[in-house]
């Protein structure tokens, strides 16, 4: 979530945000909205993104993992590119299959994360 304070009197539509007013933005929420991404909004689906966020939502300006605007996360850059590369090294040396152990309980801390962690079967290649 991100969140930003009204500076003066606003109105958005019929929605009036007093001077002083926190505005939150729950991006956990508008990122498995059903009517922007679709029934399967909950479903933990990557290919959704095979032709960009256009492709994969009704209105791409609500995709927005790092924030927006001029506090928009500082190191989304790297950290995407840390990521490519992280997931580049695992993928090409090791297998992996989900234990029977797994339980999928996903829970909203800051970020969504596995409540009881993620259990896995690795085989290097
Ligand atoms: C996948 C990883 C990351 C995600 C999803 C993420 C997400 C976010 C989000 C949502 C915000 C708030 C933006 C807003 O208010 O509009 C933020 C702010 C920020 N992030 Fe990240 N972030 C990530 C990694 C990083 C890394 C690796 C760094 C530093 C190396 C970083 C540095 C910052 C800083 C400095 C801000 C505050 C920017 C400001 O208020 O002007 N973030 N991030």
């Amino acid at each position: 979530m991100v969140s930003r304070e009204a500076r003066e009197d606003l109105k958005f539509g019929d929605i009036i945000v007093p001077k002083g007013c926190n505005v939150w933005t729950l991006m956990g929420i508008i990122h498995q909205d059903p009517e922007t991404w679709g029934p399967d909004a909950a479903k933990f689906n990557p290919e959704r993104f095979a032709n960009g966020v256009k492709g994969a939502c009704k209105y791409p300006f609500v995709y927005m993992p790092f924030g927006v605007g001029p506090r928009v996360c500082l190191g989304q850059h790297f950290a995407m590119t840390e990521l490519k590369i992280l997931l580049g090294l695992i993928v090409k040396n090791f297998e992996f299959s989900l234990s029977p152990n797994y339980v999928h309980d996903p829970v909203l801390t800051l970020i969504i994360e596995p409540k009881d962690g993620v259990n896995l079967l690795v085989r290097k290649v």
